[in-house]
């Protein structure tokens, strides 16, 4: 018998680690594009699954962008049924109309209709096929728009998607991992023109900084990157905890937060803590930045009887005497 090509087993090994200890019941679901990334993860898990007796579908979404976006689904979900995914389903979703720049409107519409799939099916998972090449482009981005550790751990390995976990079983998978096992397999990703397309930083990023960065640094440049991802990842998970016990020993018992109580943390926990209530307050996480959370922080540790600071969502905080809290409708 021919030994198992080396990229196949590494990305069945992957998934197989990833499905272990999941609950029982429903099918998991694996978020397929077509590309060679989720390709390649959508052959790995149609492998795994049924021998942990697993059912696996997989939902391929026609954001309708593109022309022939809709034969390409097909195509996808045709290959699907064919190789025992049930169910193998095509999702069209509307792009327009949405807020923030086409690319976080296309991808809301496909979590959001990743979301809805799950939830019907009673999916114990969602599979998208992010690798480490993806994971140590969002490393540069973040590092190069001066993100703070949140930032910096990158993606994580699960997260919840409105109740369903979400999990990226390929974070430590090389892109040419994923490409080598879609053709020992006979398998023909789709390359999607927006992966090249230049006016996407993150495209530039995949085709001339990554690169360049391989040929001066050497190849070990992307698992490094990825790694840094995991060790930030780490430590936020154990500053994030810190935070949660501060914020709650700083509240107020009339609401808001005391001030002294805030004045004596750490500025890395002050800052989480801050955040966290900015986002309990109402304030969206995404559109929160550096800039917020340091003008609350002024509030604690700048204190010159400024005014209130204001917050995305139309979220206000004003300091009163030793105290933080929201001011108008909230
Ligand atoms: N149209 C889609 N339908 C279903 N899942 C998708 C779709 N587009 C992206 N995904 C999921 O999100 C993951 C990340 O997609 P993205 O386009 O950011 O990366 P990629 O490296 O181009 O991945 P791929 O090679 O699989 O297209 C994909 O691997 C896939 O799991």
């Amino acid at each position: 018998m021919a030994a198992l090509a080396p990229p196949v087993a590494a990305i069945r090994v992957a998934v197989r680690r990833a499905l272990t200890g999941l609950p029982s019941g429903g099918p998991v679901l694996v978020a397929c594009s077509g590309g060679a990334d989720s390709l390649a993860l959508a052959a790995a898990t149609a492998f795994v699954a049924p021998r942990l007796g697993r059912v696996v579908g997989l939902v391929t979404v026609d954001h309708g962008l593109q022309a022939g976006s809709a034969q390409r689904a097909e195509a996808v979900a045709a290959w699907a049924r064919e190789a025992g995914f049930t169910p193998a389903t095509v999702v069209r979703v509307e792009v327009a109309g949405r807020p923030g720049g086409p690319e976080a409107a296309a991808r809301e519409a496909r979590y959001q209709a990743l979301t809805e799939v799950a939830g019907q099916l009673g999916a114990v998972a969602v599979l998208t096929g992010h690798t480490r090449d993806d994971q140590a482009e969002t490393v540069l981005l973040a590092l190069a728009r001066g993100a703070g550790p949140r930032g910096l751990a990158g993606m994580p390995a699960r997260r919840e998607l409105s109740g369903v976990p979400l999990l990226r079983p390929l974070l430590e998978i090389g892109r040419e991992q994923t490409r080598a096992a879609c053709e020992v397999l006979g398998l023909s990703p789709w390359q999607d023109p927006h992966n090249t397309d230049p006016s996407y930083a993150r495209s530039r990023v995949r085709a001339d900084v990554l690169p360049a960065l391989v040929r001066a640094l050497g190849p070990g440049v992307l698992d490094n990157l990825a790694r840094t991802a995991r060790l930030v990842a780490a430590d936020n998970a154990a500053l994030d905890e810190v935070a949660q016990a501060a914020l709650a020993a700083a509240r107020h018992p009339g609401g808001g937060l005391r001030v002294p109580e805030l004045v004596g943390l750490a500025p890395a926990v002050r800052g989480r803590v801050l955040h966290a209530w900015a986002r309990e307050l109402g304030a969206p996480p995404g559109a929160l930045s550096y800039r917020h959370v340091a003008a609350l922080d002024a509030l604690v540790t700048g204190w010159h009887g400024q005014g209130p600071t204001d917050l995305p969502g139309g979220v206000r905080v004003l300091r009163r005497a030793d105290r933080l809290a929201p001011v108008g409708p909230t």
